[in-house]
């Protein structure tokens, strides 16, 4: 049962930021790669909010708590009194210490991991691109930070860190924190964010990494056997920060890289900060896939400096990332692009709200997810529904004024964390007060409670998508050698729009045209594969198995691996083989992922 809680606290998180906030934490840890764990301890800087306060919670996941110190200046210290509460399945034990006498500046705990950490995969070599080292990653968003450091996981608190990491020699470790860029001798490594962050965008990696700068603020850390190609598909990188710097407000983070994390990352992206985690998915060769890049560089302005207050805000991060990412992407490479990019989106967010196990509440910007778990009720609503109505407030106010209200909007909240509430006051006397009748009052209470996209959201096309809704037709009537067939030309959105209009049901012979002339089942892009394997699975076009294998196989994001797995969990024909091919691939999921698969399965059992 969870606790009585203050009215405004998180309710994905034990902690009491109206009793004592962290300020600062100090990590002494080692990671053993044998035991796949992490142990040593964490100290945590307190700021009591309430003197009369004896007791002091803390987040945790399967961590064991070996000892707790208290002290009052950091040099003297003395064991405290603390105890796990029961786990709750969603929000892992709560750590209660003991506060006697007088309370505490620093609580010093001592702490290992468990192999099964939520928040951390650990890669044997063989599961590597170079299959010569182990690899291990975090992935703290949204609430498993708390699985590798005991704190108080919630947005609504925000603190700097240090760390002190020990690793096998030869490793290179890296943090959301200032960064080396060459393995160190000995396998020691000192971290440093200086700046208050929230705890889901702490992240480690430790790997066998080498480093390339692309840019005078920007490089890229992968393995060896990858970097070339991540360095040439991510040469516009510092361009993205240029401009991004030109439309928001400087980059106040120091330096921007990029780390390419082995297939298995469960997202395609992670924003943490100076260190965007990314996924080699994106890597198609032609620069087409890099709006993910825009995506999690956003971040660094909306969701980084000022980031929601809990998850049922979650919009606030997303939506907001999501129409900086398409402007970058348009200021870089032109409107027809971002438009191609968003009409895609917005269908995303269609096949979401048709498909999902989504309820109505689901389909909100502010849904209540108080009682859920974040990764069990991720959709794309938060990102296209968000930045649709931040395009609906351009479309109204003037792309200028919007432009100025966000630029002063960011730099008011800077390394803050808000509810919509907040926005929502700072939205109405810096940009409403003097817009007249531009915003209707009940048109902003539609986009921000209703479910489902107004009827009054703007319409936004591409010019190139009008000739592929007539290829698709030609190509769907014609008999299929006569029309010849549509998309030698076409680039991976227009591909991928083509696609994505196809009907439920596409009789073989013309899927077969299609891969015979455009080889898709082999396609080494990421997305067109994605939405050709779904074409494949429900139209029974046995041909791609062996590749949807390994697919399926080697990578883990979950964007891909679930559906997947959910349109061949409804089907009977298909439903042991995925059986099967999952339980080959689970070993090199990320736990994360591996969750999300099991429920898959958990459902189409129950249907
Ligand atoms: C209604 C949902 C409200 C809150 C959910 C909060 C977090 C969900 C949790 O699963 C973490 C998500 C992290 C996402 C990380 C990167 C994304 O921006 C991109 C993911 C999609 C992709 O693979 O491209
Ligand atoms: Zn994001």
């Amino acid at each position: 049962a969870l606790p009585a809680r203050a009215a405004n606290a998180d309710a994905h998180s034990y902690a009491q930021p109206d009793v004592v906030r962290v300020s600062h934490i100090d990590l002494d840890l080692s990671a053993d790669f044998d035991a796949k764990v992490l142990h040593g301890h964490a100290d945590l800087h307190l700021e009591w909010q309430d003197r009369s306060a004896r007791e002091l919670r803390l987040d945790t996941r399967e961590l064991t708590i070996e000892k707790v110190e208290v002290s009052r200046n950091g040099r003297r210290w003395r064991e405290a009194g603390f105890g796990l509460a029961d786990a709750d399945a969603i929000l892992g034990q709560q750590l209660s210490i003991a506060i006697e006498r007088q309370q505490p500046k620093i609580v010093r705990v001592h702490y290992r991991t468990a192999p099964t950490a939520s928040g951390l995969q650990w890669l044997d070599a063989v599961q590597t691109l170079g299959k010569a080292q182990p690899f291990m990653f975090s992935q703290s968003q949204a609430i498993h930070a708390r699985s590798w450091v005991p704190l108080q996981d919630t947005p609504a608190v925000r603190f700097t860190y240090a760390a002190k990491l020990a690793v096998p020699p030869g490793l290179l470790a890296l943090m959301s924190a200032e960064n080396p860029q060459q393995p160190s001798e000995d396998g020691r490594y000192r971290f440093r964010m200086s700046q208050p962050i929230p705890s889901y965008l702490m992240a480690i990696a430790v790997g066998r990494l080498a480093f390339e700068a692309i840019g005078e603020r920007a490089g890229v850390y992968a393995e060896p056997e990858r970097l070339a190609a991540s360095v040439h598909e991510f040469a516009d990188t510092e361009r993205m920060i240029g401009v991004a710097e030109s439309l928001y407000g400087d980059y106040r983070w120091g330096r921007y890289d990029l780390l390419i994390l082995p297939p298995s990352f469960p997202y395609g992206g992670m924003e943490n900060p100076r260190l965007s985690f990314i996924t080699p998915t994106v890597i198609a060769g032609d620069r087409s896939l890099v709006a993910l890049i825009a995506h999690e560089l956003a971040h660094s302005w909306s969701g980084n400096l000022v980031t929601n207050d809990n998850w049922n805000e979650f919009w606030l991060n997303e939506g907001f990332t999501s129409y900086v990412e398409n402007r970058i992407i348009e200021a870089l490479f032109g409107a027809e692009r971002a438009n191609m990019e968003f009409v895609l989106d917005t269908r995303g967010l269609a096949d979401d709200f048709r498909s999902l196990p989504v309820s109505e509440d689901l389909q909100r910007l502010r849904p209540d997810i108080s009682r859920l778990d974040p990764d069990a009720v991720y959709t794309t609503t938060a990102y296209t529904k968000g930045s649709w109505f931040l395009k609906y407030l351009e479309r109204r106010v003037g792309r200028e004024r919007l432009d100025a209200f966000l630029r002063s909007y960011f730099d008011h909240y800077a390394f803050k964390s808000i509810g919509t509430d907040t926005f929502l006051d700072y939205l109405q006397a810096n940009l409403l007060a003097d817009a007249g009748d531009a915003v209707p009052a009940a048109e902003l209470q539609a986009w921000l409670n209703q479910p489902g996209i107004p009827e009054f959201a703007p319409v936004y096309e591409a010019r190139a998508f009008a000739a592929i809704d007539a290829a698709r037709a030609g190509f769907l009537s014609g008999d299929i050698g006569a029309a010849g067939l549509p998309g030698k030309d076409w680039n991976t959105h227009e591909w991928l729009y083509f696609l994505d209009g196809l009907p439920q049901e596409v009789d073989g012979e013309r899927l077969a045209a299609l891969d015979e002339a455009f080889t898709l089942t082999r396609t080494g892009n990421s997305e067109i594969a994605f939405a050709w394997f779904q074409i494949g699975i429900r139209n029974g076009y046995a041909v791609i198995r062996p590749q949807l294998e390994r697919f399926l196989m080697e990578v883990g994001r979950r964007k891909f691996v679930v559906p997947l797995y959910r349109s061949l969990a409804a089907r009977d024909a298909d439903r042991e083989w995925a059986k099967s091919v999952f339980d080959k691939a689970r070993t090199g999921y990320h736990p994360i992922t591996t969750g999300s698969v099991e429920e898959v399965f958990a459902r189409a059992a129950n249907r």
